[in-house]
């Protein structure tokens, strides 16, 4: 479980400061999606940045379980975020030299608790299988489809067995039907997994499948979607 309270962020801003995050409280829950839309600059990807504790907040509380993320030193989180948070960003990001297997099992490789090479080979070769690359294990960056790059870029996500996911963003640069597929894919990997993931989207449409929408305007959160009611 993924809980924020009262989280705010402030950036410089010449002689005084922006805020970026302002006093944004939420919850998700494990094997659930939470959507979260709004404006370019209404500050959806500073508070994934928050909520995947590659920034501290100004103020509030960020916990991942029951650990309190903000107490813990910057060595701390970087072990917090290997161990227990998946991250995937726009672009997949993915090494050009990599088959799609290797690029899972390097993921797995680092830190001193990793599981034995054999035991990572089969998750690794479980999750291809999972995101639907079972014929794609030995193939490279440049031999895979825009949509099927993002695929290992969630299934690498997915390699440390992570509680909360974070999401930015997966289909921007996927046409809507890939797209479609990725949200699909990244809905019943939550299920499956039952991790606790939070995804920022610009697509509207996409919003029914998730199991919370928030909307961000001005660094705050509110509930549900600003978008015009159908007619
Ligand atoms: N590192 C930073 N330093 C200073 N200001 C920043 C920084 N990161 C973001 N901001 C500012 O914080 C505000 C929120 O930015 P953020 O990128 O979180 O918005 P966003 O909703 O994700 O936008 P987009 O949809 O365009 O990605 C913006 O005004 C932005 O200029």
């Amino acid at each position: 479980m993924l809980t924020l309270q009262d989280v705010t962020l402030t950036f410089p801003d010449g002689q005084s400061r922006h805020t970026a995050v302002n006093d944004v409280s939420l919850t998700a829950e494990p094997g659930t999606v939470t959507g979260i839309t709004g404006a370019s600059g209404s500050g959806k990807s500073s508070l994934l940045a928050v909520a995947a504790t590659l920034i501290t907040p100004d103020s509030g509380s960020v916990r991942i379980g029951d650990v309190e993320t903000t107490d813990l030193s910057p060595s701390q989180t970087a072990t917090l975020r290997r161990e227990r948070i998946g991250i995937v960003f726009q672009q997949a990001n993915l090494l050009p030299s990599l088959t799609a297997l290797d690029q899972l099992l390097a993921v797995g490789e680092l830190g001193p608790g990793s599981a034995p090479r054999g035991e990572r080979r089969t998750r690794a070769a479980q999750l291809l299988d999972q995101v639907g690359l079972e014929r794609a294990h030995r193939a490279r960056p440049h031999e895979l489809s825009g949509g099927q790059r993002q695929r290992v870029n969630i299934a690498r996500a997915m390699m440390n067995d992570p509680e909360v996911m974070i999401v930015d963003e997966p289909t921007s640069a996927l046409d809507h039907a890939r797209g479609q597929e990725i949200i699909g894919l990244i809905c019943s990997l939550t299920e499956a997994l039952g991790t606790a993931t939070l995804l920022v989207t610009h697509d509207l449409d996409f919003l029914p499948r998730f199991d919370q929408v928030f909307t961000m305007a001005d660094g705050g959160l509110s509930p549900g979607t600003a978008a015009p009611p159908l007619r």
